[in-house]
């Protein structure tokens, strides 16, 4: 991976993790290149090779990481066919919902291209990203261990076999860090309403995540069982747990996941097949 070199297209929120997860672990600033159409997406980037025009950018990359909003993805990716060599360079799609299939058209035609999709998400930033990946049938072993090393180089990694999987993924950890943050914005809140300093509530709320976080992750104990450890018979814990569990809590989560597969896959017949 560390010769190979990398070219982003569309430099946004995604994108700009996952290049700022890549310096951070170590790969050179000269073999990572990003396109955008807005130059104000670029203005405050990292100190890598910044381009405005996708086929110049592109030139001699071994990595193609598709990094645009799913909308825009059938005309980049067909302009891009454009402009490829005999041997197609590994793509690496990371929009919601976009199958394999479509890319393969849009930047093939006829002929195989090596895809790679993947859903990360955005703590790749903090090398603490969670992606899951799935390769066409045309992906060498090479390509398949170049897309593993990338990813993994920002975090966790899982490969699916079942490109279907792909929406569930998006809906449980590509949107999953916003449900992470929106439960650290209320209890922020909730500390300052139950007269805690702003200041001091965040950092207990911020520090009670990490510190959760943490110990599931490095404990042999499933979920359940550590929450079972916080709650004391007759305590404070089991107050606010059935006061949640009362507003059935789980199915609020099953409806909000549910809502997120369901727009991921309609998001492929929308931007996909008719495109
Ligand atoms: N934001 C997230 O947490 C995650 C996003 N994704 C996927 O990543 C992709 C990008 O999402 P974000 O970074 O959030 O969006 P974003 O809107 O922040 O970034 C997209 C970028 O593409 C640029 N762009 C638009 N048209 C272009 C073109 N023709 N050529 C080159 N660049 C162009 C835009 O100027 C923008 O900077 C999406 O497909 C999304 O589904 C996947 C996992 C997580
Ligand atoms: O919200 C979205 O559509 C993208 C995909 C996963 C996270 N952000």
């Amino acid at each position: 991976m560390k010769e190979s070199i990398i070219c982003f297209i569309g430099g946004g929120n995604m994108a700009s993790s996952l290049i700022g997860g890549l310096l951070q672990t170590g790969v050179s600033a000269n073999n990572l290149r990003v396109a955008d159409t807005n130059p104000n997406a670029l203005a405050s980037y990292f100190p890598i090779q910044t381009y405005n025009d996708n086929l110049q950018a592109i030139q001699d990359a071994n990595v193609i990481v598709l990094a645009v909003k799913p909308q825009q993805m059938a005309e980049v990716a067909k302009s891009i066919a454009t402009a490829l060599p005999e041997h197609p360079p590994l793509f690496i799609s990371i929009a919601a919902g976009i199958r394999i299939a479509d890319l393969n058209r849009w930047l093939g035609k006829d002929r195989a291209i090596p895809i790679v999709r993947v859903m990360p998400n955005t703590p790749a930033l903090v090398q603490s990203g969670a992606s899951a990946l799935c390769a066409s049938t045309h992906v060498s072993k090479q390509q398949h261990e170049l897309a593993e090393n990338i990813l993994r180089a920002v975090g966790l990694t899982v490969w699916l076999t079942d490109e279907n999987m792909m929406d569930a993924v998006t809906a449980l950890s590509g949107s999953g860090p916003a449900y992470f943050f929106l439960l650290m914005e209320i209890l922020e809140k909730t500390g300052v309403q139950l007269g805690l300093p702003q200041e001091t509530a965040r950092l207990l709320t911020l520090q009670t995540a990490f510190g959760a976080a943490k110990m599931a992750l490095e404990s042999s104990e499933d979920a359940a069982t550590l929450r079972a450890r916080v709650t004391s018979k007759g305590g404070t814990t089991e107050q606010a747990i059935n006061t949640l569990q009362a507003s059935d809590i789980q199915a609020l989560f099953d409806r909000a996941l549910q809502a997120a597969q369901t727009r991921a896959t309609s998001m492929a017949d929308e931007y996909g097949e008719q495109a």
